[in-house]
């Protein structure tokens, strides 16, 4: 942001404010200096022109903000759909998409173009306003001094009044531009104060090694005020080591409990505590560090499979040795050896080129990489044919073994692999024994989604 910023000063004030002030100044003094009474008449047209500047800067910061806007909507609507491709030829909608398309590249094309009329225009009619003015003061002049102006003087006026009016038109350019840009400017600063919903102290400490201990503490939290409590003074300790699997109906506060243990919000009431110190007085970065996520929409980058690995290293130093073995432990190894490259193959954007089952594999391999010791596993609900399963529950179990885990569980073997089964659901925790998870009224209770 500062870069742009001080660009932009640069241009606008050192190229043009600061050269054109003092050229205006000095040939404002020359025009008192012949004619105080010609110079009150001059003067006068200048605020006609710097309204008509100021209008045309309003209407072009309107036009260049609709083309922002038109472009920012394709964009949207391409990173949307383009990943769902297979989704839309599944429905038979490429025809529709196809026409939504056309609407949004129309609608972009018709602003662009606006713009560009805009822009080319917008120095001519400054130019017919300055020459407009120029000739009414040169008739205007010439009729107030009455002949009482010797040749030279009306020269000499004429020519300070030429070089006045050319500092104003360098602000008139500078300030349009200025109005073609402030869109951008505004979208940037729109982004950059997009603010963190949680606050790291001055004094926060950093965790270098972790048991992996978590205690929740009378936890409530809600999204807003006006919110509904999604978790509701809820208690819950997980030893280091242990696994403990989270069900509960959809919407029921599983995904919250998780993001709360990653400190992407905090608490309204009460707390949460790894290795005995409050979550909010650690490093959010030593914090994230220590607690791994496995999410159920798997994100794979474009880029090779040992990036999306070693992802924590990517600006530093892929340890491919690291990489290679936390493959092996989430069952990746094999089908990574088969592709063309194997670690060294690229995945395509989001990873196109690559099955389900093997995307999970991956992000599997990439907590493993990352050496938390504690991690949430939150389980993908669409379903992998049996082989693919078995494998990715073969790399979660061997998961289990090292490391404390929260798995937000939907299918009955998962939650089988767990030391302890909670069900939340109305924002507070109820631990199951096994024999009445498999009791059909608490399974119904506990979700539609887990297949007993
Ligand atoms: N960012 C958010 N802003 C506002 N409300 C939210 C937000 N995220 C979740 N919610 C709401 O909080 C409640 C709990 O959502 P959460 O994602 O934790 O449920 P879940 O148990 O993980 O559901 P699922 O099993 O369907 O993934 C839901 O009612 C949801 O609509």
């Amino acid at each position: 942001m500062l870069p742009i910023l001080s660009m932009l000063f640069s241009i606008l004030y050192e190229q043009t404010v600061v050269p054109g002030a003092l050229q205006l100044s000095a040939m404002a003094t020359q025009m008192l200096v012949i004619s105080p009474a010609l110079s009150a008449i001059s003067a006068m047209v200048i605020p006609g022109t710097s309204l008509a500047i100021a209008y045309l800067g309003e209407r072009t910061r309107k036009i260049s903000k609709e083309a922002h806007l038109s472009v920012a909507n394709l964009s949207a609507y391409l990173n949307e759909v383009l990943p769902a491709i297979l989704f839309v030829k599944a429905n038979n909608a490429e025809l529709s998409e196809n026409v939504r398309f056309q609407r949004l590249a129309n609608a972009d094309l018709l602003a662009h173009l606006k713009k560009k009329k805009m822009k080319a225009l917008t120095p001519q009619i400054i130019q017919i306003i300055y020459f407009g003015g120029l000739f009414t003061l040169c008739v205007g002049s010439l009729v107030v001094s009455r002949g009482s102006f010797d040749s030279r003087s009306i020269v000499s006026f004429m020519t300070s009044l030429v070089f006045l009016v050319e500092p104003i038109q360098d602000v008139g350019k500078a300030f349009n531009e200025w109005k073609q840009g402030e869109p951008a400017i505004e979208r940037l600063f729109d982004l950059s104060n997009l603010k963190s919903k949680v606050i790291e102290k001055q004094d926060a400490i950093e965790l270098e090694t972790v048991k992996g201990d978590v205690k929740f503490y009378d936890v409530s939290f809600r999204y807003g005020d006006e919110r509904p409590l999604v978790l509701n003074k809820l208690n819950l300790h997980i030893q280091a080591g242990e696994t403990v699997a989270l069900i509960g109906p959809s919407g029921g506060g599983k995904t919250t409990l998780a993001k709360l243990l990653l400190r992407l919000y905090d608490p309204l009431s009460g707390g949460i505590l790894l290795d005995n110190k409050n979550i909010q007085n650690v490093h959010l970065e030593s914090l994230r560090r220590h607690v791994g996520l496995v999410s159920q929409d798997v994100t794979i980058f474009s880029g090779t499979v040992a990036e999306n690995i070693g992802y924590k290293d990517l600006t530093t130093k892929i340890d491919m040795e690291k990489v290679q073995m936390a493959a092996r432990d989430a069952n990746a190894d094999e089908f990574i050896r088969m592709l063309p490259k194997g670690y060294e193959t690229d995945v395509g954007p989001r990873g196109s080129s690559l099955s389900g089952g093997q995307k999970q594999r991956l992000a599997i391999a990439r907590a493993i990489y990352q050496d938390a010791s504690i991690l949430i596993l939150d389980e993908a609900t669409s379903a992998l044919d049996s082989k693919s399963e078995l494998l990715v529950r073969q790399a979660l179990e061997k998961l289990t073994k090292n490391h404390t885990v929260l798995v937000i569980a939907h299918r009955l073997e998962t939650v089988l692999m767990a030391n302890r089964i909670l069900l939340l659901a109305n924002g507070e925790l109820q631990e199951l024994s096994r024999s009445s998870l498999l009791n059909e009224r608490v399974a119904n209770m506990a979700s539609n989604e887990i297949v007993i």
